[in-house]
């Protein structure tokens, strides 16, 4: 890997001002080490369920996993589906691994799950047009200054290729705690209208985490911090 390229993991942790994190622990090295390479997403060419899982299967994308509680949860809930998860944090790589080796004491190891050390974007650009049933972007980096707005992972150009890479019918599931965050993003999905419908069927609806949606680190966090989380379910028309 080649440090300072944009989209990299070391980039990104600077851009993001995450020096280098925590000292991983033993068994997290070992876990990078060891099983990150047979289940990283390849870094070159074409993504597809063939050639990460042998077969074609229903694909999940997670853009920013953080530790992976909600990428693993999902897993487990649908192994017969594909799971990618895209984290440039190595602590969260090395959280991720954690649950997806089974030596979280939940259970067994998964083999649903492919994980990227890096950016989403790059990722998500060489997945074919359409073949996304899932896609998750879960507490993203708020970036509240209006100076940074531009760094939100909800925007036009990657709103964009989100509905480009799901197939009609295929759900945005999007979580946040923080109120700029919310603003910004309800003023770009209502520009994508034509892309997608929210799929509340009540109005109060973004106020409860539906079902099959595992919580993350950063929503636990939100709430014992007394936020108010709020959830939303977009459909790829
Ligand atoms: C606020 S944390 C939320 C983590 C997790 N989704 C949760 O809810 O606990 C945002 C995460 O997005 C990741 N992130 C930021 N930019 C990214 C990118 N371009 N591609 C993938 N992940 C990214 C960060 O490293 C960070 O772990």
């Amino acid at each position: 890997m080649t440090a300072n390229k944009p989209g990299d993991p070391t980039t990104l942790n600077r851009l993001y001002g995450r020096a280098k994190g925590k000292a991983l622990r033993t068994g997290q090295q070992a876990l990078v080490e060891e099983l990150l390479p047979r289940i990283a997403v390849p870094t070159e060419g074409p993504v597809t369920a063939e050639r990460l899982f042998g077969r074609p299967c229903s694909l999940h994308f997670e853009i920013g996993f953080g530790g992976g509680e909600h990428m693993a949860g999902r897993a487990d809930m649908l192994p017969d589906h594909g799971f990618i998860g895209c984290e440039p944090f190595v602590n969260g790589v090395a959280q991720a691994l954690v649950h997806v080796s089974g030596d979280n004491g939940a259970g067994a190891p998964l083999g649903n799950v492919r994980i990227h050390h890096g950016d989403a974007l790059e990722v998500l650009a060489r997945i074919p047009d359409g073949a996304l049933s899932f896609l998750y972007l879960l507490h993203p980096d708020p970036w509240p200054k209006a100076r940074h707005a531009k760094r939100r992972m909800m925007n036009d150009g990657p709103v964009r290729m989100f509905a480009a890479k799901l197939k009609p019918g295929g759900e945005l599931r999007f979580g946040t705690d923080h109120p700029i965050y919310l603003r910004h993003a309800l003023m770009v999905m209502q520009r994508h209208r034509a892309q997608f419908d929210w799929l509340g069927e009540k109005p109060a609806d973004f106020l409860q985490r539906p079902g099959g949606w595992p919580e993350t680190r950063y929503e636990a966090k939100a709430r014992k911090q007394g936020h108010e989380v709020w959830y939303f379910r977009y459909r790829r028309r």
